[in-house]
């Protein structure tokens, strides 16, 4: 684990468009333009990660599917892919994109066993997200239920599952800050390397998650606080250098 937070800039994909939702809310969205756009502007500002989602996927509304895999095979950096990986075919699909590891949130909850075997076959390739409102888990698209945190945790980290995205969805998109106490639990209750997300609204905020390295947080996704110009990517990844 590297002693530096890493910064995941994300690029959330509805439509064809690059968007930030509040509370991953259907219908909330602000569009941001072109993803490639979006993309090649944070790795030239210096990404070392893109978290790279089909928001269109993860409703169950449609496919960005030959977009995304457009956006990562342009980039040079590495690709966290995320939204509607639930079964092999998509799975495939999102790994020949040639992406660093996929995201996987629904079918953690929804389908345990396939979930274990994809764990076992692809290792380091393979998150899970962890998506929270207090410590119930959120599938499809955040619409539905699926569980509680330390229990589904706890049958993952059995299974090896390498890593896991940790959102609180009610700060996604809020630009309130992140939920410190949520990741202080988590990494509390795994040894496993945790990404942040959800609620990042300023440079204090990412040197905030910045001191929870020690205790096993490894990076943080910054959603809207970069889309609404709250900071330059350039001084969030000089805000965490040291
Ligand atoms: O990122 C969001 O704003 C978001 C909002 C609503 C649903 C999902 C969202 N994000 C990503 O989607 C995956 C889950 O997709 P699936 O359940 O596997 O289809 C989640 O981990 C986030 O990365």
């Amino acid at each position: 684990m590297t002693n530096r937070l890493e910064l995941l800039p994300a690029v959330d994909v509805r439509d064809g468009q690059a968007v930030r939702l509040v509370k991953g809310a259907s219908g909330t969205e602000t569009s941001f333009g072109e993803p490639l756009a979006a993309a090649l502007a944070w790795q030239s500002a210096g990404a070392e990660w893109l978290h790279l989602v089909d928001l269109d996927a993860a409703f169950g509304t449609g496919s960005n599917r030959e977009l995304l895999r457009e956006v990562t095979g342009r980039l040079d950096i590495k690709v966290e892919l995320s939204g509607g990986i639930r079964d092999d075919e998509s799975l495939a699909a999102a790994l020949a994109t040639g992406c660093t590891r996929v995201n996987l949130g629904t079918a953690a909850l929804e389908s345990p066993e396939w979930v274990a075997k994809v764990i076992a076959e692809h290792g380091d390739q393979i998150a899970v997200g962890l998506d929270v409102v207090g410590t119930t888990l959120r599938g499809r698209g955040w619409t539905r239920d699926g569980g509680q945190l330390y229990d589904v945790l706890a049958r993952l980290d059995a299974e090896g599952c390498a890593r896991y995205v940790v959102t609180d969805v009610n700060r996604d998109g809020t630009l309130t800050g992140p939920n410190l106490q949520l990741l202080r639990d988590v990494c509390a209750a795994t040894d496993r390397p945790v990404v942040a997300s959800g609620g990042v609204s300023s440079l204090d905020d990412l040197r905030a998650i910045a001191t929870l390295v020690p205790e096993g947080v490894e990076g943080s996704i910054v959603g809207k606080a970069l889309y609404e110009q709250k900071f330059t990517l350039e001084e969030a990844l000089e805000a965490v250098s040291r």
